[in-house]
């Protein structure tokens, strides 16, 4: 009997042993596939780090952006915001017209003097807006103030550039690059981050890159000397339209109004 009694205990605990190392597998693959799933987890954290580290160098790569002048998202209405920078000497090669030469120089944006249905639709008396805004702005006599030429529309996308009058990405003095300028003003009639990335404007100042963001209906305008030294970013995705109006002060670089499409 005692024997038997034995055996039974002996028995018994041989099924206890049994359950328990069940036990202790079954939490081995629960806690093991708790393990992987965090691991799994973890690691798609770290890639989508990654990947935003990685897009926040990639757009800031061509830019280095110090300060973002208008964001695009913004709204500047009713008046201009206007950035004042010491001119340069530029202006002093060239006959002074008092009235209309830069004494007051600077740069400035405003997004009431276009709507953006009007910016799409382009309207023609855009150029007398603008030429009342800049004059206002800088203290000139409007009819002092004469279109000038390269008086352009842009469309910039992501494709190589086949000239070098393509390569908008350049850092350039409009009044150096095109000799009549004294006031330019561009009309943007798409907006930065949604029509295309890359494309802000950058003011390069000597203690940093100043950049308006483009916006459909926004017109920037400033000072076209070395005050205002620039360039445009890169377009890496989408199109960029814009339009580049310019003014004089000699009358003899003036033009009459070109037709726009
Ligand atoms: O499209 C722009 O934002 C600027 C173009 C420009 O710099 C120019 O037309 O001289
Ligand atoms: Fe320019």
């Amino acid at each position: 009997m005692a024997l038997v009694r034995q055996r039974t205990a002996q028995g018994s605990n041989a099924t206890e042993i049994e359950k328990k190392i069940k036990r202790g597998n079954a939490l081995r693959q629960g806690s093991a596939w708790r393990w992987s799933r965090g691991s799994v987890a973890l690691l798609l954290v770290a890639l989508s780090l990654c990947g935003a580290a990685m897009w926040l160098y990639v757009t800031s790569l061509d830019s280095e952006v110090t300060e973002t002048l208008v964001r695009g998202s913004e709204l500047v209405s009713p008046q201009p915001r206007v950035y004042s920078v010491e001119c340069s000497e530029d202006y002093e090669s060239y006959k002074r017209y008092p009235g209309c030469t830069p004494q007051k120089c600077g740069r400035a944006v405003t997004d009431s003097v276009v709507t953006r249905e009007e910016a799409q639709a382009l309207r023609r008396d855009v150029r007398e807006r603008i030429q009342a805004v800049i004059a206002e702005t800088f203290d000139l006599d409007p009819a002092m103030v004469y279109l000038t030429k390269p008086t352009f529309f842009s469309r910039i996308n992501s494709t190589a550039a086949k000239t070098q009058h393509d390569e908008y990405w350049h850092p350039h003095i409009d009044k150096v690059t095109y000799g009549s300028f004294d006031y330019t003003s561009l009309l943007y009639l798409s907006d930065y981050g949604s029509d295309f990335t890359g494309g802000r404007f950058i003011f390069m100042d000597q203690n940093g890159n100043r950049t308006v963001e483009p916006r459909a209906g926004r017109v920037s305008f400033f000072t076209s000397g070395s005050e205002n030294l620039h360039r445009v970013e890169r377009v890496t995705w989408g199109t960029r339209y814009a339009i580049t109006v310019s003014f004089t002060c000699d009358p003899a670089h003036a033009i009459s109004d070109p037709t726009l499409p």
